[in-house]
């Protein structure tokens, strides 16, 4: 246990009493690295209000100056010509207080995607981590301090969903950007609403992999890996719904497999691991009990699915599990319709591009999607039909910073990344100018 201590101004972390644990390994299982103690309505009220006095000096600061603190992307308006020589211009201007609420899946990506972009126009930032990983986002802290952004511009607040609650209530909040479940998210929209702030929703997925028999077989079998398996399967934008063209589905399964059983599971420190531990015992438990239904369901496990315990004894306890191929499926099935967030893949087969696009998109998830063809025709064609915020021709998971990330349906609204995240962290002003006289009808 690390002792206690409370850090104000930059940023507020509160260690204390919630523990935070680390899943791998024997020195740390079940280990506590350190305690916090949930933020209440005081504290996070001195979080807001710290952000809120930097925001006013941060906001007049012109692109130039921030941009020698965060590297700040082009913050431009318009120029509208009006008759007789008037004009008018627009001003991106910001928003105030934004707050970020993370998952626990990428907890220093999520804070840096939110922050990022929230600072560089203009704004200040409070941000929640989950309270399974809460230490990263007080090292992003250090760093903004360190880069030079002004005491207080960028608070960290630590807690659960009492205090995500306070945050979303707040009235001196602008905007709220939360990354989580569908659940949490319905809840942190109606609280928003309720103060007409505005809201990016970056929700879980179920998304689809169509799998066409013109595909490059073996990047098709890579970019199935890449879908599934990547970080645990802890991602909610994998693309757990395999759809497979019965003619390549014998190939393609062998070959998943087999490169599915060669997955490297161990310690995530190591350089040749490519699997860590899950996140918690309880989170184990869920994604096993998948397996367990998807199987009493009528499908097929053609590897993993089951707890493991890695060959170093230092790993012993850990949460690990083997990778899992799920055969046999069937669209009405647990596996196939809810998310897992785990290292679950399920496999289908499909006849036709028609019938998959359908398949494909009865769900009520829309954050991203992939399509595996030689057929360039096809890919665009298929791409324009998936119900989704992404897809991925001919590869998986590729999500650079400048472009765009985000969902559709129940996966969410607002954009993340690329140049169009300024939208979301700006509001528009319209400056009308007169050049002749006044035109009164009075
Ligand atoms: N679309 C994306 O970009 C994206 C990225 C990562 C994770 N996710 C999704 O996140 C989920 C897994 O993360 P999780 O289990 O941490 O999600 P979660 O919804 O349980 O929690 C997310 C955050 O919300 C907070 N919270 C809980 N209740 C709250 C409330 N009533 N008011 C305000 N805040 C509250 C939590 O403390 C946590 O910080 C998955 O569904 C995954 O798909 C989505
Ligand atoms: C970087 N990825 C793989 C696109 C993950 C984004 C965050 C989703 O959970």
């Amino acid at each position: 246990m690390i002792g206690c201590t409370t850090w104000l101004h930059p940023y507020v972390f509160y260690l204390g009493a919630q523990p935070a644990c680390k899943p791998a390994n024997l020195v740390c299982v079940g280990r506590i690295l350190c305690q916090m103690v949930p933020c209440g309505a005081e504290e996070v009220d001195e979080a807001i209000k710290s952000a809120h006095a930097a925001y006013l000096q941060w906001r007049k600061m012109a692109g130039m100056e921030r941009a020698r603190v965060i590297c700040v992307l082009f913050i431009k308006g318009q120029h509208i010509q009006l008759p007789g020589g008037s004009f008018a211009y627009t001003r991106r201007e910001p928003l105030g207080v934004c707050v970020g609420i993370g998952a626990w899946n990428y907890p220093f990506q999520i804070a840096s995607w939110k922050s990022a972009p929230a600072l560089a126009c203009g704004n200040a930032m409070v941000f929640k981590p989950s309270p399974m990983t809460p230490v990263t986002a007080v090292i992003l802290a250090e760093i903004y301090k360190e880069a030079g952004v002004p005491d207080g511009l960028f608070c960290v607040v630590q807690g659960g969903a009492d205090t995500g609650t306070l945050l979303c209530q707040h009235p001196k909040v602008a905007k709220v950007s939360f990354t989580g479940s569908v659940p949490t998210g319905k809840k942190v929209m109606e609280m928003s609403a309720k103060g007409v702030k505005q809201v990016t929703l970056e929700l879980g997925g179920k998304s689809p992999l169509l799998i066409f028999k013109d595909c490059e077989l073996e990047n098709a079998v890579k970019g199935a890996l890449m879908a599934n398996f990547l970080t645990q399967g802890e991602v909610c934008c994998n693309g757990t719904r395999v759809y497979v063209q019965r003619e390549i589905m014998p190939q393609f399964l062998e070959k998943v497999v087999k490169r599915t059983k060669a997955i490297p599971v161990g310690d995530p420190l190591l350089d040749g691991t490519r699997m860590g531990a899950l996140i918690s015992k309880p989170h184990l438990e869920k994604v096993l009990g998948f397996v367990s239904q998807a199987k009493k369901e009528g499908a097929k496990v053609l590897c993993g699915g089951e707890p493991i315990v890695p060959s170093d004894p230092n790993l012993k306890g850990g949460y690990f599990m083997a990778p899992c191929v799920l055969d046999n499926c069937r669209d009405d099935m647990t596996c196939v319709k809810e998310e897992i967030f785990g290292p679950v893949m399920s496999v289908l087969p499909f006849d036709t591009e028609e019938e998959v696009i359908g398949r494909a998109n009865n769900t009520t998830f829309g954050l991203a999607s992939g399509v595996f063809t030689r057929d360039i025709s096809r890919a665009h064609r298929v791409a324009e039909n998936l119900e989704a915020g992404t897809c991925f021709i001919n590869n998986y998971n590729i999500s650079p910073v400048e472009v765009p990330f985000g969902g559709y349906k129940m996966s969410g609204f607002g954009r993340e990344n690329g140049q169009v995240t300024i939208e979301y962290y700006s509001q528009l002003k319209t400056v009308v100018v007169e050049m002749g006289d006044v035109d009164s009808l009075f």
